[in-house]
């Protein structure tokens, strides 16, 4: 390992840099924080052994400077005796471990060995967690943003268990997409996968189009019919656009989900369906739910797992490769962008999500003369767009600061005192902040 000593006193640097380099270590020693922090900035260092008192910089403001540098540095802190007496007190210096003076250099050595065991058991599992998150999705789906990277891995951690899951977003960005993904990596992606568009089947059929009828159960019914929740037995049964459903309708669709059983109209018998259901809304289901117009315990059957998926204008580094990836599906020819043109994409709004970037394509495709696209050929609407004004800086600070707060709470392993005490703010202001943004610690 690399070690880094700092420390003021010459005959201790000299017996803990000797005795550590005998035992193959690689040792760099400085004789105060500025030293420390110089060496550390010209060579690669694992750990940091600091003398928290020195003078100049203290221990663990040398240590806090170089985590700002390299969060994954570990440090002991060695103390004069009674000075650090809890795991408490150490953590907040910002350190691994400590020891007291005078140091006993056989515990030095247990604990450096217990810090390389946990670095290779954290090195495995950055590994695996990498191989996870970047394995490739069984659908084209964009989103290289935070934003999106997060809902992704959101969502392959959910896709496997059996729980309802609800997706919500504004129109356009992409409900159906990721509920389609989440069958695709949940358990049997060769299982049926069957829409239900809940605003689109007019009321009076939907309960024979979802359950089914039995021949001659009301007029025009010459045959007997399965419905979308037999056709998706065993696979994933998809509740688009939930929030249109009407009282009667959500009391019938809630007793089906509590039940597992369902009757076809007209029919005698239940019959046993075991789904797994995925509903998307562009409603806020749970304001709903509060007013009274969406039956509560439907809601919470249905919000057991929940997926945000944020509107095109909060994830904007998306844009570029959406683009590329329209264009791709839908030029017939080779075709570029010009830069002006891109930057108008960047800037408009997008009231209709991605489904509005790829209907601007299309049609900016079909109107274009030549195989690079002009601000010119975009319509009028992308083309009066603004600079981002205070709205958009408003939601872009709002991103930034929820960026930071998923960073710091994933850098202090989601404990809240340590990540408000990273961001230098109160557990109560982290804890309303968490809630603004709507962030929960990932199961
Ligand atoms: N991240 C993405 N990458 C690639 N294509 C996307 C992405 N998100 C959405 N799309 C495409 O945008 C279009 C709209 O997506 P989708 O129908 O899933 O949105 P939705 O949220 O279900 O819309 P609505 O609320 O109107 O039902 C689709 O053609 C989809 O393929």
């Amino acid at each position: 390992m690399n070690i880094l000593i700092a420390d003021d006193d010459a005959m201790q640097r000299e017996l803990l840099g000797g005795f550590l380099e005998k035992r193959g270590h690689r040792v760099l020693a400085a004789a105060d924080g500025e030293e420390a922090l110089r060496l550390f900035g010209q060579a690669p260092v694992q750990l940091a052994l600091l003398d928290h008192r020195m003078p100049g910089l203290t221990g663990d403001q040398v240590l806090e400077r170089m985590k700002a540098r390299n969060p994954l540095v570990r440090a002991i802190m060695i103390t004069a005796y009674g000075e650090v007496s809890t795991a408490v007190s150490v953590m907040k210096l910002g350190a691994d471990d400590f020891l007291e003076k005078p140091v006993d250099l056989s515990r030095l050595l247990d604990k450096i060995d217990d810090l390389e065991q946990q670095i290779a058991i954290a090195d495995d599992l950055d590994e695996l967690v990498r191989a996870v998150e970047e394995a490739p999705l069984p659908l084209d789906i964009i989103g290289s943003s935070p934003a999106m990277r997060d809902t992704l891995s959101r969502v392959r951690r959910i896709a496997d268990s059996p729980w309802s899951v609800l997706i919500q977003g504004e129109t356009g960005t992409g409900k159906e997409l990721i509920a389609r993904l989440i069958h695709l990596l949940g358990p049997d992606p060769n299982a049926p996968f069957v829409e239900v568009n809940c605003a689109a089947i007019p009321e009076s059929l939907f309960e024979s189009e979802l359950f089914g009828h039995e021949k001659g159960s009301f007029t025009g019914a010459d045959r007997q019919h399965r419905g979308r929740f037999e056709q998706a037995r065993g696979g994933t049964l998809f509740l688009d656009e939930v929030g249109e459903l009407s009282a009667g309708l959500q009391s019938k669709l809630l007793r089906a989900l509590q039940e597992k059983r369902i009757s076809r109209v007209g029919g005698e018998r239940d019959i046993a369906v075991e789904v797994r259901v995925v509903a998307a809304t562009n409603r806020d289901l749970r304001a709903m739910a509060e007013s009274g117009t969406f039956r509560e315990d439907l809601y919470f059957r249905l919000n057991v797992l929940d997926v945000q998926l944020p509107p095109l204008r909060q994830r904007r580094e998306d844009i570029p490769a959406l683009v590329e990836h329209f264009l791709a599906r839908y030029a017939r020819r080779p075709t570029r962008l010009a830069h002006e043109a891109l930057d108008a994409l960047m800037r408009y709004q997008y009231p209709g999500n991605v489904r509005e970037l790829e209907h601007i394509i299309q049609r900016t495709l079909t109107l274009a003369r030549g195989a690079r696209l002009q601000r010119s050929d975009l319509p009028d609407e992308v083309r009066r767009a603004e600079p981002p004004d205070q709205g958009a800086l408003q939601e872009r600070l709002d991103s930034v600061e929820r960026e930071m707060l998923l960073d710091a709470l994933d850098k202090s392993d989601w404990i809240q005192t340590r990540a408000a005490d990273r961001l230098g703010i109160s557990e109560r202001v982290l804890r309303y902040k968490m809630g603004k943004y709507g962030i929960r610690r990932r199961e």
